[in-house]
């Protein structure tokens, strides 16, 4: 019978399955950090056990470290947090890419990096984003804190089986458009709820000509659309980024490996419970305007009219986002001026999103209306962006050139918006207070957000010309 690549590594991991009752998994793969772990390691400790698989547990701290040299961690309660996972870490055996570790990172950023994500495997992490990982062609999705105490416990977790769903892109996507706005025009188009309940098959054109840093910014966005998880097949572009990686097998077991990823993909005339198709080939840079990832507009469009939507519910939704977002119905969203933009995050802060914004920033100035940082996912992201000379075309435009974290993603951390402030961001949530109490937030790309630190309000980026960069690739 033909089958899903859902279908097959979901199979693989059934360690149990009784009618009616969610199936007994085995998990391959176990992130943690520091916000969603601490009680999950307090229970093993109060019930006396240990970590099952610590060589299959790796920690972080991403959260609430400030992004600027010297760390000083100021907070009470982020203090504790990382106190506690260093211990945690320390007591258990498992490995914690801390403070000053050449492996810190955000964990979805960090991970893919050093080659712990792999195809095939069943991943989990006790946090949302986990589906980025799954642009590898692995399923991996978010967990709540007990079920990370029982993944430590048993390495296994209890899960519903969920239903599949292909997201198949037609085209490929125009110059000057990125792996960001499409996954914002999809959540735009079909809203944050349509892919609930299943695990989203990306396919097409455009998601076969992708980096891999591009799959995981559109798998990362998976969860926006109410999805368990993203996934896209494993293939040449997958096996030669993850060659010569830390965590890989190496010479010939490695292509080995890769031949047994290849027959990951999905079968040819296997059913998937639900399918969508979205044309990319006329797509153009996004923007959102609202406090969802589904509320944005192409970059030629308005700040919509609350009255054109079709359903009560969405009219008033529209109507609360666009008064907390200070914005008339009706604007253009190239006349919106922003006083800070953020490019960062596990959705768009690896080496190719900086050298993207990068192209755009060389040889400009930053607006004198606007404070601008650069946040590199990973602090190996840094030192290669710094090899690279990016950090120079930053600072020298007048950003802010930061060490890594999730920074001003979330407010959990010094790095936040004021009441009031307008934040172009890379990355992927604009909720009420996302970015600090009364900030607001549009969700752009890396290189949206460039241009508009250098305009001091949106721009098509398309009319942008950039520089070749010519940065050493090892
Ligand atoms: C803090 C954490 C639990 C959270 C998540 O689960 O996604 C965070 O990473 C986020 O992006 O909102
Ligand atoms: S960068 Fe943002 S989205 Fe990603 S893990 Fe950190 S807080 Fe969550």
């Amino acid at each position: 019978m033909s089958k899903t690549m859902f279908q097959k590594i979901w199979e693989s991991h059934v360690v149990n399955e009784e009618e009616g009752q969610p199936s007994l998994m085995y998990i391959d793969l176990h992130l943690v950090h520091e916000v969603t772990s601490a009680q999950a390691f307090e229970g093993l400790r109060l019930a006396g056990r240990k970590v099952r698989r610590p060589e299959r547990t790796f920690a972080t701290v991403d959260h609430i470290i400030p992004t600027r040299n010297p760390h000083i961690v100021e907070d009470a309660t982020a203090l504790a947090q990382m106190r506690a996972i260093e211990r945690n870490c320390a007591e258990t055996g498992v490995t914690l890419f801390g403070l000053g570790d050449p492996d810190q990172g955000v964990v979805h950023v960090t991970v893919p990096e050093l080659g712990l994500t792999k195809p095939g495997q069943l991943i989990v992490c006790g946090d949302s984003h986990t589906s980025t990982h799954g642009a590898f062609g692995s399923i991996a999705f978010g967990i709540g804190t007990s079920e990370v105490e029982h993944v430590l416990a048993t390495q296994c977790l209890r899960q519903a089986k969920p239903k599949t769903m292909e997201v198949a892109i037609k085209g490929q996507l125009p110059i000057g458009v990125t792996a960001k706005d499409l996954i914002l025009a999809i959540i735009g188009k079909y809203g944050t709820d349509f892919a609930t309940g299943h695990v989203i098959e990306y396919r097409g054109e455009a998601i076969v000509g992708m980096t891999m840093e591009q799959r995981m910014t559109v798998c990362n966005m998976s969860i926006e659309a109410g999805a368990r998880a993203g996934m896209i097949a494993p293939d040449d572009t997958t096996f030669e980024y993850l060659r010569g990686r830390q965590y890989v097998p190496q010479g010939a077991a490695f292509d080995q490996a890769a031949e047994q990823w290849r027959s990951l993909r999905t079968d040819e005339g296997a059913a998937f419970d639900a399918r969508i198709e979205f044309d990319a080939s006329s797509l153009v840079p996004q923007v959102t305007w609202g406090t969802s990832p589904g509320m944005g507009a192409p970059i030629t469009g308005l700040v919509p009219n609350p009255e054109s939507f079709e359903t009560d519910n969405k009219r008033k939704a529209a109507e609360k986002a666009i008064e907390y977002m200070g914005i008339a119905p009706g604007t253009p969203l190239t006349e919106i001026s922003i006083d800070r933009v953020f490019i960062g995050s596990c959705t768009n802060g690896r080496i190719e999103d900086l050298r993207a914004a990068a192209s755009i920033v060389k040889g400009r100035k930053v607006s004198d209306r606007v404070q601008a940082m650069v946040v590199p996912g990973s602090t190996k992201i840094k030192w290669q962006a710094e090899r690279e000379g990016l950090d120079l075309i930053f600072t020298e435009a007048g950003f802010e050139w930061r060490d890594s974290g999730c920074s001003m993603c979330l407010a959990m951390n010094p790095d936040f918006l004021d009441p009031g402030e307008r934040c172009a961001s890379t990355s992927n949530r604009n909720f009420e207070g996302r970015q600090g109490r009364g900030g607001r937030t549009h969700l752009v790309s890396p290189e949206m957000a460039a241009a508009a630190a250098i305009a001091g309000h949106f721009v098509d980026v398309r009319d942008w010309e950039r520089s070749e960069l010519t940065g050493a690739t090892a």
